[in-house]
């Protein structure tokens, strides 16, 4: 293959980005990025430009890993759209540079890597968290992140029973229709998480839907939406009983609704679980406040580069 710039559009960054590959090259980025070494990763807290009129808002993500030579940033938007908009509601494009000439080398489709990197993230909190018998996965939301975390989390471990809720019941049983495995629909949140020992929280919501009385002790939270100061998935009483753990102190201290409207405090990083710098508190009721890194969408970035590179 050439230098000449790569331009990948959403199916080829989706074909050529498998889970097997993503999840320990996440696992191995966190962890050095918890060690917060500037000369090995630099990743400033995303720069947010508000939408307002459009209920949306534009994120800038940019990063450095030197030992790794990537040189990344991805520009994402996400807009709370009406359900049933046909509009994707997250949309992204992620730049990848020559770390020492400066020109862009590859432009890629930055939708497929944020669904699957999320998801690949929850995968990893899941693993280190939830507890060590767990039967019963549930999916709040039917988004495209709902979509990438059951598919992540039911290629990665077996649950008994898989349930899912959404704010309109058809768009739930729709989500079912799309796949192969069984799913039962639920009509509320409540019935959705009583019992489960997994709950993934994808949705566009802004008021917490999440109730610690609701959730069993020792359940695993991974709560991947609510990224913007304001904005809540999980109320205070969750909040404030549960281990919080999040992706980075910084992102979450500063776009975080659930951490900073609650006043939880945050344990660890999960990078810091990865390095055992500290303890993954499995027995006990565990949230993993995820808003998205800009190494995370980096590292996948080189991925789906490298797997190009080997087919030709
Ligand atoms: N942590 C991370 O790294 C990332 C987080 N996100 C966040 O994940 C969430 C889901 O994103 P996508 O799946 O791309 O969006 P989507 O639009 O595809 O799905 C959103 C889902 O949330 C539901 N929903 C919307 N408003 C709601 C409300 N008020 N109450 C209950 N349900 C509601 C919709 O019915 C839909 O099922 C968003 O909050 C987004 O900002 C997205 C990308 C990365
Ligand atoms: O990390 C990301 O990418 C995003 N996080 C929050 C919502 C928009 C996309």
């Amino acid at each position: 293959m050439s230098d000449s710039l790569v331009l990948l559009n959403k199916c080829e960054v989706e074909r050529l980005l498998s889970y097997d590959e993503l999840i320990p090259r996440l696992e191995s980025a966190m962890g050095k990025f918890s060690k917060r070494d500037s000369s090995e990763i630099i990743q400033p807290v995303r720069s947010v430009v508000p939408i307002q009129p459009y209920n949306g808002f534009l994120g800038v993500m940019p990063s450095y890993m030197a030992a790794d030579g990537i040189l990344c940033t991805k520009m994402v938007t996400f807009y709370q759209r009406a359900e049933g908009s046909s509009l994707p509601s997250t949309q992204a494009t992620v730049l990848l540079f020559h770390p020492e000439r400066g020109h862009i080398t590859a432009i890629m489709d930055g939708e497929a890597i944020t669904a699957k990197r999320t998801a690949a993230v929850s995968a990893i909190s899941a693993k280190l968290l939830m507890p060590a018998l767990s039967e019963v996965l549930c999916i709040l939301g039917s988004g495209q992140q709902a979509k990438s975390h059951y598919d992540v989390f039911t290629n990665v471990f077996k649950f008994k029973e898989v349930r899912i809720w959404s704010r309109r019941r058809e768009m739930a049983q729709q989500f079912v229709n799309d796949l192969q495995g069984p799913v039962r629909v639920c009509s509320s949140v409540k019935e959705a998480v009583m019992g489960a020992d997994l709950i993934v929280t994808a949705t566009g919501a802004s008021q917490p839907i999440l109730f610690g009385e609701w959730v069993k002790p020792g359940a695993h939270i991974a709560a991947v939406g609510a990224c913007r100061p304001d904005w809540r998935e999980l109320d205070d009483v969750l909040m404030r009983e549960a281990v919080v753990y999040v992706d980075s102190r910084e992102g979450a201290t500063a776009e975080s609704g659930d951490i900073i409207l609650s006043g939880a405090h945050i344990f660890a990083e999960l990078g810091e679980v990865i390095n055992g710098s500290f303890p993954a508190q499995r027995e006990k009721t565990t949230v993993f406040k995820s808003l998205g890194m800009g190494i995370q969408d980096a590292v996948s970035a080189k991925l789906v580069l490298e797997k190009l590179k080997s087919e030709h």
